[in-house]
Parts: C-alpha cells; sequence; structure tokens
C-alpha cells in the first residue's frame, strides 16, 4: 500500500539549516538530522554544508555504509515537493506574449482593411457617377 508522506518544496527545506534546525535533501528525501548532527563521524561542518540544496551526490560521495543509509531513514520526514509551479508560469506567460503579439499586429495593419474599404467606396461612387 503506498504511504502518503508529508512534501517540502527545496525553499521550505533550505530554510532550516543551522546546528539547532538541520534538514538535508537526499535522493528526493528530506531528513531532519538536527538530533544526528553531534553523533555524525563526518562532523556537522560537512552535513551543514550540504543543507539547501540537493545533497545525493555528496552522500554518495562520502561513501556511506549500508548502515548508514538504514540510521538515515529513521530521520526521514517527508519527500521533495517536484511540481514544478514556475514551469505553469510561464507557459501562461507564454499565452500572454502571443494575444500581444497578436493585438500589436491588429493596431500595426488596421490600415489594410481601411484601405481596401475606402478604395471600394471610391470606385462604387465613380462607377455610380459613369453611369
Ligand atoms: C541522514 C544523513 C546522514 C547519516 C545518517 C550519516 C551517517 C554517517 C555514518 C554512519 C558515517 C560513518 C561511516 C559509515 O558508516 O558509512 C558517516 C560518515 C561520513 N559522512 Fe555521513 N551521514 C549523513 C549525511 C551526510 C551528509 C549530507 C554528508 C555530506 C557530505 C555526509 C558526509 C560524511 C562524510 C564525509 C563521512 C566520512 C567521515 C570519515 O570517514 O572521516 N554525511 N556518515
Amino acid at each position: 500500500m503506498p504511504t502518503l508522506s508529508k512534501l517540502y518544496s527545496m525553499q521550505e527545506a533550505s530554510e532550516h539549516n543551522t546546528k539547532d534546525d538541520c534538514w538535508v535533501v537526499i535522493d528526493g528525501k528530506v531528513y531532519d538530522v538536527t538530533t544526528y548532527l553531534d553523533e555524525h563521524p563526518g562532523g556537522d561542518d560537512v552535513v551543514l554544508a550540504a543543507t539547501g540544496k540537493d545533497a545525493t551526490e555528496e552522500f554518495e560521495d562520502a561513501g556511506h555504509s549500508k548502515s548508514a543509509k538504514e540510521l538515515m531513514e529513521t530521520f526521514c520526514i517527508g519527500e521533495l515537493d517536484t511540481t514544478f509551479i514556475p514551469q505553469l508560469e510561464i507557459s501562461s506567460k507564454k499565452q500572454t506574449d502571443y494575444a500581444q503579439k497578436l493585438m500589436d499586429l491588429t493596431k500595426q495593419y488596421w490600415v489594410v482593411p481601411v484601405a481596401a474599404v475606402s478604395v471600394s467606396v471610391v470606385l462604387g461612387f465613380l462607377y455610380l457617377r459613369k453611369k
């Protein structure tokens, strides 16, 4: 059965970057390692330096053992929210850009239909006068 886990944005996770409140993001999961900082064999400074970003590579590069990975799971508080809202904003911005361009073109080329109507009126007038 799938478990429901809490979602955190990278922005939110990155706000927990002190010795008294420390979260790290590894492999799409968020870990609150505040209570483990003092016990971490690699020191607290490396963990603190890994906050506010995806620390997967650094965690893997340190060559953590299987038991370290098991221990890590006990600190998991949720997952990283990967919903990409800025892209939605970009696509709606694109739409307004197109609409704006169309409006600009309409404003720029209003002369064409007006000239066509004027020429038709003059030609019609001349034709009627000839009769
Ligand atoms: C939940 C998070 C973490 C846990 C539970 C954890 C646990 C451990 C453990 C148990 C060790 C001892 C060696 C081993 O058994 O593999 C270790 C070593 C180490 N850890 Fe972590 N770690 C965590 C996060 C990190 C992060 C984010 C970094 C960032 C670079 C890091 C860097 C290191 C380094 C450099 C060592 C090697 C220390 C040495 O051999 O001198 N760890 N860690």
